[in-house]
């Protein structure tokens, strides 16, 4: 008898007994069920789906799962432009859902789906029978199964994140933002050298309009959100953005506050209105054109254009320019800052520009977080704009910023960031796509959000800057009038290209740390500020996460360790007690001990080995700071002289070296 290796007979004479299984009490479980309730294998995928969630469902696409060819798809997409244009009285045109945003239904055609919310009406192209569908407000799974079906470099990855591409811009294009001059925004506006608001007159603005309507209803989908700004309930925007990828809704999806179904039936007509074709460029023969990319603010009509950029962030800082302008008409203070609070209901704010830590040290694992980015400042206090995160990732690591790597799961948006074919493990170190990857993640996916994202009057007011020159010392104790000064300033430096060797720092001064995105003259904000930290009593700090040891190229990054118990030590209020010297030059009072810092790196003299080159830096970067300052001198900052003196005065002092 021939026997397998397991002792078993296999020989074909002896057929196999039938396999008893017991009844009852048996080990093996009987698992036989009913047969499904199907006839074919698409009827089996529409029980998968329980018919609940707001959606509109795409024409001829069978499934979440349907795996179908290039080909086919292209020809579905052309049958479904084809049955658009259709009569749609004979029964074969598209399922399109028709609405108004006040959730009046005037018309629904071919809808399999039941409906819990209309979609609203994204008009009707030149040809009146032409429909758009619209796929409002999706869920994070559908908008997955949208970008993984029909756009190119979306993939998930091995943490369950979506990783998209935002095609040949992987930044702002602040030289491309255009702001409708009017009557009322000529007088109301910052205009002129140094101001983000580059004009346009409203008949430019319109013709942009126009262009990316009707790009927009040339599509067979267009994607909608309708969501809210500001956590305060008192100063809530309504905003809707129209796109034409799965990437940019969920990207808003995440960054903008979620509304609950309920919410979203009475959500009415927005405040403000963002047309988003990014894809398709501005034409350059259009007056006021200066490349193929065109962001568009007009503020009497509430409403934003894109067209000619991917890049998601464009809807999101132009958001908050809305907000710059919409906020101090309502006497509140608008902010580029990060922002958390302590158990004792401490609150802390981290201006700061573009890569200075704002993301990194507001996440943090023994504090509330509020916000990472932008923020207002009320009578009641302070909430967040936002309903989601957008953190920096280059070279993120799970030891270092472990909030941040847990929140790269399910549901996150991460931006042309480099990953594995295979495993889809993303290469966080790799920059083959740009310098510039990002995560954009609901503030929940954070454990120590506070929700709602509101708090109490800010107890410190800390102003980051990534200082490539290595001179300003890792964390200084700031009057109110030099909080002022550094707030006008806002300086970081940046380093330029990494790749051909060492490179001179640039310094960048960007006032208020968000000059890109501020609608009025600096110092409004500035006295807004002032106001308030002096009312509430708040402590401003300097942060220097930049350079220690030498400018860059000879010294190195501060160790964020070292940044964050300098942060501890600041909301703990034990470095308002320390011991402090000022520096000559900046005068600026740095502290002589912080508990889990070394001494000698508090005051960078004594990290850089070349003093003269030290001194040399020292008056360069100070230089800078005086020339860039000379704009604002001219300025009058709140109703106090007395301040605007202090804040002249506060600025680096060269007489200091002469003696
Ligand atoms: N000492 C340090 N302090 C803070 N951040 C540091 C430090 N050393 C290195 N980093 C890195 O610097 C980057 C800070 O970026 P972050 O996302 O916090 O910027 P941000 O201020 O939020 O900018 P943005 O407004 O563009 O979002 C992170 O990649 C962080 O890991
Ligand atoms: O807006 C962006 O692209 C990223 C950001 O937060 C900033 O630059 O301040
Ligand atoms: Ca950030
Ligand atoms: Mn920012």
């Amino acid at each position: 008898m021939a026997a397998n290796g397991n002792g078993v007979s296999t020989t074909p004479k002896s057929p196999l007994a039938r396999i008893q299984t017991q009844k009852n009490g048996g080990i093996c479980h009987d698992d036989s069920g009913k047969p499904v309730k199907a006839q074919t294998i698409d009827e089996l995928h529409s029980l998968q789906r329980k018919r609940s969630a707001p959606t509109t469902p795409l024409d001829g696409v069978q499934g979440a799962f349907a795996t179908i060819s290039e080909d086919e798809r292209q020809r579905q997409q052309l049958q479904s432009i084809s049955a658009s244009l259709a009569s749609l009285t004979r029964g074969t045109g598209p399922k399109v859902v028709r609405g108004d945003p006040a959730g009046k239904v005037q018309s629904v055609s071919h809808v399999a789906h039941h409906h819990h919310i209309e979609a609203p009406t994204i008009s009707v192209s030149d040809s009146s029978l032409k429909f758009t569908h619209v796929l409002y407000n999706l869920s994070p799974a559908e908008l997955y199964e949208q970008a993984i079906k029909y756009e190119k470099g979306s993939f998930i990855t091995s943490t369950g994140a979506l990783a998209t591409l935002s095609g040949a811009k992987t930044g702002r294009s602040p030289r491309d933002k255009r702001v409708v001059i009017d009557d009322t925004t000529q007088d109301e506006l910052w205009w002129g050298k140094g101001s983000p608001n580059i004009e346009m007159d409203e008949h430019t603005f319109m013709v942009n309009r126009e262009r990316a309507v009707d790009y927009l209803n040339s599509l067979d989908k267009v994607f909608v959100n309708d969501q809210f700004l500001n956590w305060d309930p008192q100063n809530r925007i309504k905003v809707r953005i129209v796109s034409a990828r799965a990437y940019h809704s969920l990207f808003m999806h995440n960054m903008c506050i979620r509304p609950t179904p309920e919410e979203l039936e009475n959500f009415g007509t927005p405040d403000f209105t963002i047309y988003n074709a990014g894809q398709f460029p501005c034409n350059r023969y259009t007056h006021y054109m200066t490349s193929s990319t065109s962001i568009d603010l007009n503020l009497a009509r509430r409403e934003m254009v894109i067209l000619g950029t991917q890049y998601a962030g464009e809807m999101k800082k132009g958001l908050f320019s809305v907000m710059h302008y919409l906020m101090p008409m309502r006497q509140i203070l608008s902010l580029h800052s990060g922002c958390n609070m302590g158990k004792d209901g401490d609150v802390a704010l981290f201006f700061g520009l573009s890569g200075t830590g704002k993301t990194t040290l507001s996440t943090d694992h023994n504090r509330y977080l509020i916000g990472d980015d932008e923020h207002c400042w009320s009578d009641n206090g302070v909430s967040n704009i936002e309903g989601g995160c957008y953190a920096k990732c280059i070279d993120l690591s799970r030891e270092k910023e472990p909030d941040i790597w847990n929140a790269i799961k399910f549901g996150t948006v991460l931006e042309n960031v480099v990953f594995d074919e295979h495993t889809r493990e993303v290469d966080y170190g790799d920059k083959s796509v740009t310098e510039n990857t990002r995560a954009a993640y609901p503030i929940e996916y954070i454990p120590n959000a506070k929700i709602p994202c509101v708090g109490p009057h800010p107890k410190n007011v800390i102003l980051l800057a990534c200082d490539a020159f290595g001179v300003l010392p890792p964390v200084s104790k700031l009057s109110l009038a030099q909080t002022m000064y550094h707030f006008i300033s806002g300086y970081t430096a940046l380093v330029a290209g990494t790749e051909d060797g060492i490179k001179e720092p640039t310094a960048t001064f960007s006032a208020c740390f968000g000059a890109a995105f501020i609608m009025l003259h600096p110092t409004k904000y500035a006295a807004m500020l002032a106001e308030k930290m002096q009312k509430h009593g708040a402590t401003g700090w300097l942060v220097n996460t930049g350079w220690s040891g030498g400018s860059y190229g000879s010294g190195n990054r501060i160790k964020l360790p070292y940044t964050r118990k300098i942060i501890d030590a600041i909301h703990s209020g034990s470095l308002l007690n320390a011991t402090y010297h000022k520096t000559e030059v900046f005068g600026l009072d740095i502290p002589t001990e912080i508990e889990g810092v070394p001494s000698e790196i508090l005051h960078p003299e004594n990290t850089w080995a070349d003093k003269k080159a030290y001194k040399e830096t020292l008056l360069k970067l100070a230089g800078l700071f005086k020339k860039n300052f000379e704009t604002f001198t001219n300025y009058k900052i709140g109703k106090d002289n007395k301040l605007t003196e202090e804040i002249l005065a506060a600025g680096p002092n060269f007489q200091f070296l002469e003696q």
